[in-house]
């Protein structure tokens, strides 16, 4: 693998300060781990400190909105986040699509309005549990990554989400996280090219854990984690940097 595994911890509706304790445990663990890439997108509240706090990891936020400024109650643009110090920006999660009815527009708005000012992103996809009985779950995600995608790929890692894996604690065959991952690299190469689209990082995400880490990693096209419930402590998310650190 030539670029070092991504690691990053969606915090979602999670946190309050005094978990800054864990942010710092991982972030000195990030620093023993440097051929890992790490970060945390914790609730916008706690941005700002988390930066501050934190030297070995990025900060991010997990949402933004696809304007820069205006009448829009409730809502932060990237250029706020930024300020606020996050360096990326998660969009078009599930959670974010199902709640606030998100659409892949939406998500591509979103994504480029975040490139605009260089912020990196990572942009979710993922199947409905009966999406995948139908067997259509690769067609479908493959189509909804091509309708999200931004014009451009600078600093761009796409996350494959299932929804069914979510929170569930189940994962889908590492074959069928094999196959998504191939078919999202096509969309992907077919969008930016062979080089660039080659180099946009592809995440899994869903009930990842420090047990099932290492086998998800080591799928080929699979070039780091998304990773919810064990990102929340050093305890549940060290152990997943670690065996990122332990991939050939
Ligand atoms: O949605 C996720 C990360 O964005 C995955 O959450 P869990 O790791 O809790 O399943």
């Amino acid at each position: 693998m030539s670029q070092r595994y991504y690691i990053v911890g969606n915090w979602k509706m999670n946190g309050m300060r005094a978990a800054l304790s864990e942010a710092r445990a991982i972030d000195r663990a990030a620093q023993r781990l440097p051929k890992v890439e790490v970060a945390l997108a914790p609730p916008a509240t706690l941005i700002a400190a988390m930066r501050e706090a934190m030297t070995n990891i990025g900060v991010g936020a997990q949402n933004c909105h696809a304007d820069d400024k205006g009448a829009h109650t409730g809502d932060l643009s990237a250029s706020m986040l930024r300020e606020a110090g996050a360096d990326f920006v998660i969009v078009g999660h599930s959670e974010r699509r199902a709640d606030h009815h998100e659409t892949n527009g939406d998500v591509k708005a979103k994504a480029e309005a975040a490139q605009a000012i260089e912020m990196g992103v990572i942009l979710c996809v993922g199947e409905t549990e009966d999406q995948r009985d139908s067997g259509e779950a690769e067609e479908i995600v493959a189509r909804q990554l091509a309708s999200s995608l931004p014009n451009g790929c600078q600093r761009l890692s796409v996350a494959y989400e299932p929804i069914w894996a979510i929170g569930t604690g189940r994962v889908p065959q590492v074959a069928d996280v094999a196959a998504m991952h191939k078919r999202l690299r096509g969309v992907l190469v077919d969008k930016y090219g062979e080089a660039e689209g080659g180099a946009v990082r592809i995440l899994y995400g869903g009930s990842v854990n420090g047990d099932n880490a290492a086998e998800l990693l080591a799928v080929p096209e699979v070039g780091g984690a998304l990773v919810g419930g064990a990102s929340l402590t050093a305890d549940g998310f060290v152990p997943i940097i670690v065996a990122a650190a332990e991939q050939d």
